[in-house]
């Protein structure tokens, strides 16, 4: 697709193929799919329709990689990373238009994405040489126990599952398989792709990824950097495929070789892959759905507050994990936050994201938009009344929804029950910190959750009383390299980014040593 190689300054940044043992390469079949531009629909490549044979060599592959890669020093490892880094930073448009041609989202926000990418190989490169372990006391005297952090092994790292919550909504979307995965278009293409293998590589382990079918260009150009920097190969290796996305998550979770899987997507595909993984007693490391409260009393700074539901709510048009799912408002500041919230949408300018006024691009698919439709007729059916937006754009293109708020909120509302994974603002107004506590909980998820208020002794109490696995005070920014990303209840389990991030790729060693000494003299 010389198209878009040619819209790289770097035109080698453009890659069609899977990626093993340090090779590009076509799917055994050579069979491939179509990847398009959420904007138009236009098409902007092809990749390769893998299938298990190409999943097994890949396998294979990392299998024979992990001896060389896990023996060599962190220190060694951490350079590596670190020069990726630094490739990444120095590509950082070229890496940008990929996941705006992809993805659809503005380019300013792509160009955020490749900065957060980047900071988890910083972060991870500087990790890989303090990998500690411990030495105990045993009980015995002359004896000693040793504990010895170890890389897991060969881990299959999964990023492109996306939102299907319920069966009904299954059929809404293009691809369903009939294991019951669904595939959508992945809303990080760049992140969600260096958080897993900025601490999988740092810790010594080797990788075979599955990307989203929908998004491999940007992944795909980042391990053409990793090449670069210098990592060996077969250390990462890569399947992409579309239709059979659910044989390749098949092959990695009941491979014996794979010692670990990493998923981020829906909690209802995490369920399946876990299953899938139980017959080999896999580690699992899941990044799950959503359903985040945020919260704002009346004591709250409001200029604060408005800017952070812009943040965590219309991020990548709504398309993240963590953005806000259902806004609680204290009565007394409800018409104030409204009408201000009300004047920043109004604000957004809907486009595609090449368009240097855009602020918001479209969905990931036509059958995302329809989604989002549905959820709002939903919202208006059971009393629900529309401040601002509430439409489709066909005159944008088939994926465009206008970015929404929708007041008169109640609990029976899908919007309120679902991770709506778009740009629609569901508005509660609560009375008690005792009522808001209740309501925010009462969600199977527990991923991400917000508070705004300038009592610190209330910020200090609710967020002990939420049930999430991650609280934001002030601020509509959950996600950094340095602090630990992950949920609990259905939201999942184990921790990406921060020092908590590597340990997930580590296992633990006792080497307990008899006759390490004679016992100490009295007379020392
Ligand atoms: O969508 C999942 C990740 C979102 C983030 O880290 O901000």
């Amino acid at each position: 697709m010389a198209t878009t190689a040619s819209r790289l300054k770097q035109p080698s940044l453009f890659i069609d193929k899977n990626y093993i043992n340090g090779k590009w390469v076509d799917a055994v079949s050579g069979r491939q799919f179509k990847v398009t531009d959420p904007a138009n629909g236009n098409v902007i490549a092809s990749g390769p329709e893998s299938a298990r044979i190409d999943a097994e060599k890949a396998i294979q592959s990392a299998a024979a990689a992990l001896p060389a890669w896990r023996s060599r020093p962190g220190r060694n490892r951490g350079r590596i990373l670190r020069r990726w880094y630094e490739l990444v930073m120095e590509n950082k448009d070229d890496l940008a238009t990929l996941i705006t041609l992809e993805n659809g989202k503005a380019k300013a926000d792509a160009e955020g994405e490749v900065l957060f990418a980047a900071s988890f190989l910083e972060w991870f490169a500087e990790e890989a040489a303090r990998i500690y372990g411990d030495v105990i006391p045993h009980s015995q005297p002359g004896f000693r126990v040793s504990v010895l952090k170890e890389p897991i092994g060969v881990c299959g790292l999964v990023t492109p599952y996306v939102l299907i919550n319920n069966d009904d909504m299954a059929s809404m979307y293009e691809r369903f398989t009939d294991t019951g995965i669904a595939l959508f278009r992945w809303n990080f293409p760049a992140a969600m792709i260096t958080r897993k293998l900025g601490p999988a590589l740092a810790a010594g382990c080797t990788v075979v990824v599955k990307t989203a079918g929908e998004t491999p260009l940007t992944a795909h150009a980042l391990m053409h950097l990793g090449e670069r920097a210098g990592v060996p190969a077969g250390v990462i290796n890569s399947v992409i495929a579309l239709a059979n996305t659910a044989e390749i998550g098949q092959v990695l979770c009941s491979s014996d070789v794979i010692r670990k899987i990493s998923f981020t997507g829906s909690t209802r595909v995490g369920k399946f892959l876990m299953q899938q993984s139980s017959g080999t007693l896999k580690k699992l490391g899941l990044e799950l759905g959503g359903n985040a409260p945020f919260i704002v009393f009346e004591d709250a700074d409001l200029d604060v507050a408005v800017n952070a539901a812009i943040a965590s709510k219309f991020k990548s048009s709504g398309q993240t994990c963590v953005c806000s799912n259902r806004i609680f408002i204290q009565k007394s500041i409800y018409p104030e936050f409204i009408c201000r919230l009300k004047d920043a949408v109004g604000r957004f300018h809907l486009g595609n994201g090449f368009d240097e006024k855009t602020t918001h691009g479209p969905l990931v698919t036509p059958a995302a938009a329809n989604r989002i439709a549905g959820l709002v007729e939903d919202a208006v059916q059971r009393g629900g009344q529309i401040a601002i937006g509430g439409q489709r754009r066909p005159d944008l293109g088939s994926n465009f929804f206008e970015p929404t708020i929708i007041t008169n909120v109640s609990t029976d509302m899908r919007v309120v029950n679902e991770e709506i994974f778009g740009p629609v603002a569901p508005i509660f107004s609560f009375d008690t910190e005792d009522q808001v506590i209740s309501e925010s909980n009462k969600s199977d998820f527990g991923l991400a959750s917000y508070i705004f208020t300038r009592d610190v002794s209330r910020a200090n109490r609710v967020s002990e009383l939420l049930q999430f696995g991650m609280v934001a005070i002030n601020t509509g920014a959950v996600s950094d390299a340095a602090s630990p990303f992950g949920g609990i209840k259905h939201s999942g389990m184990g921790r990406e980014g921060s020092k908590y991030g590597i340990e997930d790729y580590l296992q633990t060693k006792t080497v307990v040593t008899g006759n390490v000494h004679v016992a100490h003299k009295a007379s020392l």
